[in-house]
């Protein structure tokens, strides 16, 4: 039977010459959640991220994936299996056209399998794929300009369609709202929400309003360790948690 967490680290540890920037994280990520990590800065949220979506490979600990050890994983197999990171394989070519990006996106995950003279894999079928998907993320209107046309918002729904061409069963987000303004963000938030409906996320972001209004559960990591976990309520009135983000001025 399938786990009932998606990820799962055992004893997860990162040094950098020495520095242990993440040191022995549990990190538990259940189906179905949309999962935050937040903490202050050079807490050790992104070396986690990159740990977990296999950029960095671990000092010491275990990562599993749905119950699989991925630990000495490549990042492209993990994707392979369902585990993709936004903005990963999912590059944005500025002179080619929204819709052109996502198609291209969709032939990768068709590899070596993919014959245009195929009738499922035709430029007619694949771009059939390529606009649901910019519906999905709100961007079909803009399916024929350049992508370098778009405004910064709309760019980042293209990276996630993109990723979702991929159709992951579980997404890594990192810092989703990253130069946003409020429109973009709320935007974002919905779009984020409704990819989440069938899928797990797991998101670093340093915005709290965001993490509050969308987070099902929340792992705080302050100095590489887990400090605290839970609701957003439970967390942000932990006085662990608040002297950690005065400590650092950053909250
Ligand atoms: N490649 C590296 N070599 C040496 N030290 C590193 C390296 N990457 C990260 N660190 C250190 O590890 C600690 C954690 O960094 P990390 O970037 O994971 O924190 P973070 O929580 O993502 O911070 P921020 O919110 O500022 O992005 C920091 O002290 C950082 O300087």
């Amino acid at each position: 039977m399938a786990s009932d967490h998606v990820i799962e680290t055992e004893g997860l540890t990162k040094e950098f010459k020495g520095f242990r920037a993440v040191n022995n994280v549990r990190l538990r990520v259940a189906r179905g959640t949309i999962h935050a990590l937040i903490g202050p800065n050079g807490a050790g949220k992104t070396t986690c991220f990159n740990l977990i979506t296999k950029f960095l490979q671990p000092t010491t600990g275990r990562i599993l994936y749905n119950g699989r050890d991925i630990t000495a994983m490549k990042p492209h197999d993990v994707a392979r299996l369902g585990l993709v990171r936004s903005f990963q394989i999912s590059a944005v070519f500025p002179h080619l056209t929204v819709l052109e990006n996502v198609r291209v996106a969709l032939q990768r995950t068709l590899g070596t399998s993919y014959h245009f003279w195929k009738p499922e894999t035709s430029v007619a079928v694949l771009d059939d794929r390529a606009m649901d998907l910019l519906e999905q993320v709100g961007v079909e209107s803009y399916a024929h300009l350049q992508a370098v046309e778009l405004p910064y918002g709309r760019k980042r729904a293209l990276e996630i369609a993109t990723t979702l061409a991929l159709d992951p069963e579980m997404l890594l987000l990192d810092e989703p709202m990253a130069g946003m303004g409020r429109e973009d963000i709320r935007r974002i938030s919905d779009l984020i929400r409704r990819v989440a409906a069938n899928r797990t996320v797991l998101m670093v972001e340093h915005n709290l309003s965001v993490v509050a209004d969308l987070s099902d559960r929340i792992t705080v990591l302050a100095r590489g360790e887990i400090l605290a976990e839970g609701s957003y309520e439970e967390v942000s009135s932990n006085p662990a948690v608040v002297e950690a983000y005065m400590g650092t001025g950053h909250g």
